[in-house]
């Protein structure tokens, strides 16, 4: 089972690598890491385990977090109306590849934060507000998948992460919540 012990932290040089791609069939331990990284974000996000083991919440986590340098992503975005307890997007994305992007921008109101940073970072985060990605799952079948908003954002934060980005090298420094007036914010 991940918990935050297995999560490194900014400084750790695995955060700054261009992570290298998975290779089709993936293995099974590649799979297995996959299916871990799943369940640590539905773990994080219920309140009971979450607690017991002191998880942080998570709707998004990418291999090299686990300090392990591959092309592999997890996302876990539960739906809004609680009654359906479909979640809008729950799946391992091996090899995630952003085809093509709007020229809107978007970012969320609150800003981001990140598993792999201990600290609070404010500013806002401009990203692409509708991106297409090509992705293969662990089963190794091909999808083609088009986001927008907040789906889109938890998506590029974890794409950075697989490209050595982190989530404040975005942010204005002379003026964290400045943005230009056609940016989207999404609260
Ligand atoms: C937005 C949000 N970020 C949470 N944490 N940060 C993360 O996921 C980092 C990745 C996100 C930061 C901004 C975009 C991607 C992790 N990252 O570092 C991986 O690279 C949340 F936990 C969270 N939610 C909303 C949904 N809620 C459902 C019920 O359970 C609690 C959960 C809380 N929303
Ligand atoms: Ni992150």
């Amino acid at each position: 089972m991940i918990t935050m012990k297995d999560i490194i932290k900014e400084g750790h040089p695995t955060l700054r690598m261009v992570a290298k791609e998975l290779t089709l069939p993936i293995s099974d331990e590649e799979k297995q890491l996959g299916k871990d990284m799943l369940q640590f974000l539905k773990n994080s996000q219920d309140p009971e385990i979450a607690e017991e083991y002191n998880l942080r919440a998570g709707v998004g986590l990418a291999a090299p977090q686990l300090d392990i340098s591959k092309r592999m992503i997890a996302v876990h975005i539960p739906g809004i109306e609680e009654e359906t307890d479909e979640p809008i997007i729950s799946t391992v994305m091996v090899n995630p590849k952003i085809i093509s992007h709007s020229v809107q921008s978007a970012c969320l109101t609150e800003g981001e934060g990140c598993l792999s940073v201990d600290r609070e970072v404010p500013g806002y985060v401009p990203r692409h507000s509708r991106i297409t990605i090509t992705y293969f799952d662990l089963e190794g079948n091909a999808h083609k998948m088009r986001l927008k908003n907040y789906q889109a954002i938890v998506i590029q934060h974890e794409i950075d992460h697989i490209n050595g980005i982190m989530f404040y090298d975005h942010i204005n420094v002379d003026q964290p919540f400045k943005i230009d007036d056609d940016v989207k914010i999404l609260s």
